[in-house]
Order: structure tokens, then sequence, then C-alpha cells
């Protein structure tokens, strides 16, 4: 029987590399010494020393031409959560999901580590210094969340230290820095309609929005930490910034440095979802006919409107995490308005 070769642990590939998620993971484990494989149906960047492997993960021959000389895997592409498109969510997060797995093994990876989401305990309710042991939502409050539960199951069960694959999940919440497609962006496209005049609820809700690098850290340290005898085995972490703000401190703090009034009159929480939930309704019905897609989903609402912050001492038991990146206040924004341009800077302690 031939004996496969096996490749360095410091070869990895990036499945999703050339996301927001994706590229700060790519970069941080380019300057740790890893030689980089990025898979992901577009590329949108080059950076010397990582090879960019174009195509779609629910391709299992795709995937094995990248997959068969590395050792460790990070799984982080999704469809947007914005995007309302179910069978879509399936094929990628939940079918692409067990291609991804298969050919792993097929390939003889050895980790494999997803990015999930903390969503997957999220109802639409308030959730306190969250652990992981909450259980996933029985009742998901969108595809994006319905995908992301299937997409964890199915990667922690295929851990088998009998065949040598381990996994393991991390569980990012609301990731801001820059390049940032998504939060400061929709934030920002809001304000511009002028729909951001109104706080959800009573204004006091703690939210977790977590800076770019402590989940990238998160990532590197789970990998490094997944051993046969680790119990990361199979496990789920949640990455926080461990320090949860307000959810209208920050989007005020956002909108104010960028020059936008902040959001002064109140509006009752179940009024404005009942709103949303009858919205999404009636988009839901014209779809055949128009596609709508209103800014107020019932997930935005929900998340604008209550708790949902979670613990990282799992991850700082398990794994030794420890935020990297933590004083960080939203109001501190660069010249250009890119506030993690300013995060960054503390890192790298060039001006913005
Ligand atoms: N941005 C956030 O606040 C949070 C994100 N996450 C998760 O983090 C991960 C990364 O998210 P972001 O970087 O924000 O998103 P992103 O949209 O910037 O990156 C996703 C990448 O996946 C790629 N992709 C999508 N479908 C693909 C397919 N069929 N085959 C190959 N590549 C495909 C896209 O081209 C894109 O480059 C996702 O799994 C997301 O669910 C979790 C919690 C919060
Ligand atoms: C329209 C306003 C009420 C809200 C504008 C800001 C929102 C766009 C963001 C606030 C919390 C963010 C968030 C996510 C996306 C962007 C927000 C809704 C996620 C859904 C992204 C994917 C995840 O896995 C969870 C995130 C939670 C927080």
């Amino acid at each position: 029987m031939a004996t496969r070769i096996r490749p360095s642990s410091k070869r990895c590939a990036v499945i999703g590399g050339s996301g927001f998620l994706g590229r700060h993971l790519v970069e941080r484990l380019v300057e740790k010494g890893y030689s980089v494989a990025v898979f992901d149906i577009a590329q949108r960047y080059e950076v010397s020393g990582v090879t960019f492997h174009q195509g779609d993960l629910c391709n299992k021959q795709d995937l094995l031409k990248v997959l068969k000389d590395v050792s460790l895997v990070f799984h982080c592409a999704s469809p947007a959560p914005g995007c309302n498109d179910r069978n879509l969510f399936w094929r990628v997060n939940v079918e692409g999901t067990r291609t991804v797995i298969q050919a792993c093994q097929q390939a003889g990876v050895q980790k494999l580590v997803l990015t999930s989401s903390a969503s997957v305990v999220f109802e639409g309710t308030d959730i306190m210094n969250g652990k992981e042991d909450l259980p996933y939502a029985k009742r998901p409050i969108d595809y994006y969340t319905e995908t992301k539960i299937k997409q964890e199951k199915l990667v922690l069960e295929a851990c088998s230290k009998e065949k040598d694959f381990l996994t393991v999940a991390i569980r990012p919440h609301g990731i801001f820095g820059p390049r940032d497609p998504q939060l400061v962006p929709i934030l920002v496209d809001t304000a511009r309609k002028g729909k951001m005049k109104f706080i959800i609820g009573d204004g006091t809700n703690l939210v977790d929005f977590t800076y770019v690098d402590n989940v990238v850290h998160g990532h590197i340290l789970a990998a490094e930490h997944l051993r046969p005898d680790s119990p990361l085995c199979g496990k789920a972490y949640h990455i926080t910034n461990d320090d949860p703000i307000r959810f209208w401190d920050f989007m005020s703090q956002v909108l104010v440095g960028l020059g936008y009034d902040a959001p002064r009159y109140h509006l009752p929480y179940s009024l404005v979802y009942g709103i949303a939930m009858l919205l999404w309704i009636i988009t839901f019905l014209l779809r055949p006919v128009v596609n709508i897609k209103p800014t107020f989903t019932p997930m935005r609402v929900a998340l604008a409107g209550t708790h949902h912050y979670y613990s990282c001492s799992r991850a700082k038991q398990d794994m030794g995490y420890q935020p990297v990146s933590s004083a960080y206040r939203p109001l501190d924004r660069g010249k250009n308005g890119d506030i993690g341009a300013v995060a960054q800077s503390r890192r790298t302690g060039e001006e913005v």
C-alpha cells in the first residue's frame, strides 16, 4: 500500500479567502509563515506567496485540486447574510459544506476550521453572556441562520480521531474592520436614505461587535490547538472583543463619526418587528413579480432591539484566547472615515 507523505502543518487552504474575513486571515497566516492557497468563486486581490484557485466549493473536483497537498483548511465562505435566496444558502452552506468535508477527507486533510456564527443560537430574544452550550435556535430567524446551524452540525459531527480528521467551529459575531462589506456600508446607506433617525426599543441593549483581528486570532489559535488529545475536537467557540457595547451607542458613534446625525426618536420594538415581518411576507409573496430588498428585515430589527452578547471564556480556557485588539471605540475614525483603519493603525503604528 502506498503511504501518503503528510504535507507540512504550515500548508493550508482558505476557502472563501477572497472575502472580508478570509483576506484578513490569509494576510495574518502569511505573516506567521504559513503557505496559503485561496479557494474562492472570485479573486479580488493579490498577495505574494499566496496561490489563488477560482472555483465553486460545491464542486468536489475543483476542491480536490487545491486540497491534495494541504493539512489544514479554513472554511469561511458563505453567501452574504442579507441575500434572501434559500436555494443558494442550502446549496452553498449545507450541500457545499458536505462536499468540503468529503473533499478534505478524500485528500487526507487533517484539520478543518469552520467559520460558523454566534447567530446559530439566536432566535430573536435576549442572549446575555451566552455560552456555547445554549441550544441551537429551534426557529431560526432567516435562511442564513437556518443553514449556518446545519453547516456547523455537519462539520462538528465529522470530527473523527480514528479517521485522523479533526474539526472545530469558530462563532464570531458582528465583525467590523477595514474593508468590511456589510456592517458600516449598510448602516451608512440606511443613513443616506434618511432611515436612521429612530432607535428601536429603549436603546440600552448590549451586543458584541468584534474587531476582525480578534476573529482571525481566534481562528489561528483554534487551528494550532486542535490536536487529537485537545478539548477542541468537535466543539464550537465564541470569539468576541470581550467588551459588549450598547448597540445604539455603536451605531451613533459610527454615524456621528462619519458626519451623520445620531438616531434620536424611540420606536417600540414590537411595533417595528411587526412591520418588518409584514414587509417580509409581502416581499415574499411579490417575489415572482418583483424583487424588493427591505432595509429593515426581521433579523436586522431583532439584532437592533435585543441583547446579544456572548462569553468567550471557553476559548480563553481551551486555547488561551485573549482579544488582541480590545479598547477600540468606533468614534476614533480615520481621516478617510474608515473606522476599521484606526484599529488597524493601533497594531501597525501607521497614521490613518
Ligand atoms: N461578517 C460578519 O459579521 C460575520 C460573518 N460570519 C461568517 O464569516 C464568514 C465570512 O464572512 P465575510 O468575510 O463577512 O463574508 P464575505 O462575503 O466577505 O466572504 C465570503 C466569501 O465566500 C466566497 N464564496 C461564496 N460562495 C462561494 C462558493 N460557492 N464557493 C467558493 N467561495 C464562495 C465569496 O466569494 C466571498 O469571497 C462567513 O461564513 C460568515 O457566515 C459569522 C459571523 C459574523
Ligand atoms: C438597519 C439597521 C437597523 C441596522 C444596520 C446595521 C446592520 C447592517 C448590522 C448590525 C448588526 C450586524 C450583524 C450582522 C450583519 C450586519 C448587521 C445586521 C450579522 C447578521 C452578519 C452575519 C452573522 O453571522 C451575524 C451578524 C450579527 C450582527
